[in-house]
């Protein structure tokens, strides 16, 4: 599975803010938004585009537009807070959109929305969770995706734990990672450590 690291000052000094507990929900909220910017614009590097010739004020020349611009869907609560700003990006873009809250014992998603188009066939898809943890909620999401007939995914988090990449790994589902850290591991309650805490809560307030 691709997995591509964000490796860069800007990105880290936006993800320390989202890691610092001292930082509030509204400052929170704003280095998540900046930090999906980059972390979208590295995931559409090699996106194909389409030439097509316009004219500038002095000569002609070429411009540029995405061939096939993904489909964004955000990971309810969470990845709430990285749909504006993904959007803004690609304005073209259409949106789904997955619910999913993890059961704290079990620590498995329990699904309470699901709004996505009936055919995904030769789409190209952009899952956005700030969190990958045991995995459990992103394997859950592009199974859905999949089952519609995606085959080319791609999950854009703030931060991934080894034992959630292991999972989507193990999965076998057509998926590549853009993140801004591979952390160290999961603590005993399923957080990552050394993480950021509960990404909905931090942006939302716990509910
Ligand atoms: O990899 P996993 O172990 O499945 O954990 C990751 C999930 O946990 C968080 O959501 P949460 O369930 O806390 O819901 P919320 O966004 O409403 O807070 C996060 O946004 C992911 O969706
Ligand atoms: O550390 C974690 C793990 C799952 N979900 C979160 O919001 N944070
Ligand atoms: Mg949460």
């Amino acid at each position: 599975m691709d997995t591509r690291v964000v490796d860069h000052p800007l990105a880290a000094a936006r993800l320390s803010t989202m890691r610092d507990a001292r930082t509030g929900s509204a400052e929170f909220r704003s280095a998540l938004q900046e930090l999906t910017l980059m972390l979208i614009y590295e995931a559409t590097r090699d996106a194909e585009v389409v030439t097509e010739p316009i004219h500038t004020p002095v000569a002609r020349t070429d411009g540029y537009r995405l061939a096939n611009p993904p489909l964004l869907v955000p990971v309810l609560r969470a990845g709430l807070g990285m749909a504006d700003q993904a959007h803004r990006l690609i304005p073209e873009a259409q949106m789904g959109f997955v619910g999913l809250a993890r059961d704290e014992e079990t620590l498995l998603p329990t699904p309470y929305l699901e709004s996505l188009p009936e055919d995904l066939s030769g789409r190209s898809v952009f899952v956005l969770d700030p969190m990958l943890a045991t995995g459990g909620s992103m394997v859950y999401t592009i199974s859905l995706l999949t089952g519609r007939g995606a085959r080319d995914v791609t999950a854009i988090c703030m931060l991934a734990a080894p034992e959630g990449l292991q999972k989507m790994e193990d999965s076998g589902l057509p998926v590549r990672v853009v993140t801004a850290s591979v952390d160290e591991r999961l603590n005993e309650s399923g957080f990552i450590v050394p993480g950021l805490g509960d990404a909905g809560d931090r942006e939302y307030g716990s509910v």
